[in-house]
């Protein structure tokens, strides 16, 4: 994955600005305050959003000569899993990534079937998605995106609100992936065994490194800016 001198806009502000970057750890984790820049970043990997000026290349492919191939490398998952989820049952949901890119639907179904099997969720398979608590929904949107079997897994704070038992079970799964993995996430016990941290600050990088380097680096800062706050209020 390459950012080259991109820059992106919302209205008349610029949230994001990367002169130079170059991707190719197995899991690399972005980092940073609200609104630092993380999801921009993220859904400029996927083609949601294209560079005002500069190139963004994911999987090979220029997100904006190639956006309509995206898709079938790259797969993403939502902050909010009510603007995944599509289809009124959860088995139909896991099964229809793979039924799009060709698999026969009783295949398709069957494979979803085993998905959830394997995550202790078969029970929910004829269950309406909107009947699923937050946390379960957004375990069927990490399903449903695990059944399409991306190179790349963009993530935007995937664990959020899941139980301590799914999310390790997560953990386990998400580390033993053969796919590249960029997850934005506040979660420092996960983050610590990436690759590379990307730390954005009000839509720069301020620091990339080791979790080891820039871990501690985040939380020093944000205990300084806390500390502030409270003196403040
Ligand atoms: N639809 C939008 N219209 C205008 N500005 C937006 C929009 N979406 C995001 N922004 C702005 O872009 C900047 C970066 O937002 P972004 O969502 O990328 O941050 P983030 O690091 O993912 O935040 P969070 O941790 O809160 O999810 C913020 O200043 C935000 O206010």
């Amino acid at each position: 994955m390459i950012f080259e001198e991109v820059q992106f806009r919302r209205a008349d502000r610029q949230v994001l600005a990367i002169p130079e970057l170059y991707l190719a750890e197995r899991r690399i984790g972005l980092i940073g305050d609200n609104g630092s820049g993380k999801s921009t970043m993220l859904r400029l990997m996927n083609g949601l959003l294209l560079p005002a000026s500069g190139r963004v290349e994911v999987a090979g492919l220029d997100t904006v000569r190639h956006r309509k191939d995206l898709p079938a490398k790259v797969g993403f998952l939502f902050q909010n899993p009510d603007h995944q989820l599509i289809f009124p049952t959860v088995v139909e949901e896991v099964a229809f990534g793979p039924a799009e890119r060709g698999m026969p639907a009783p295949q398709a179904r069957q494979q979803a079937m085993a998905l959830l099997e394997r995550h202790g969720c078969a029970q929910w398979a004829e269950r309406n998605v909107n009947e699923l608590s937050g946390g379960q929904k957004q375990l069927v949107c990490i399903l449903a995106l695990l059944a399409t079997d991306p190179s790349i897994l963009l993530m935007d704070e995937p664990f959020a609100s899941l139980d301590l038992p799914t999310r390790l079970r997560m953990y386990r799964r998400i580390t033993a992936l053969p796919q590249r993995v960029v997850m934005a996430s506040h979660d420092f016990e996960l983050l610590a065994e990436f690759d590379r941290i990307i730390w954005l600050d009000a839509g720069h990088i301020r620091l990339d490194g080791r979790p080891a380097e820039v871990l501690p680096a985040y939380r020093a800062h944000a205990t300084i800016v806390g500390a502030g706050d409270a003196l403040t209020s």
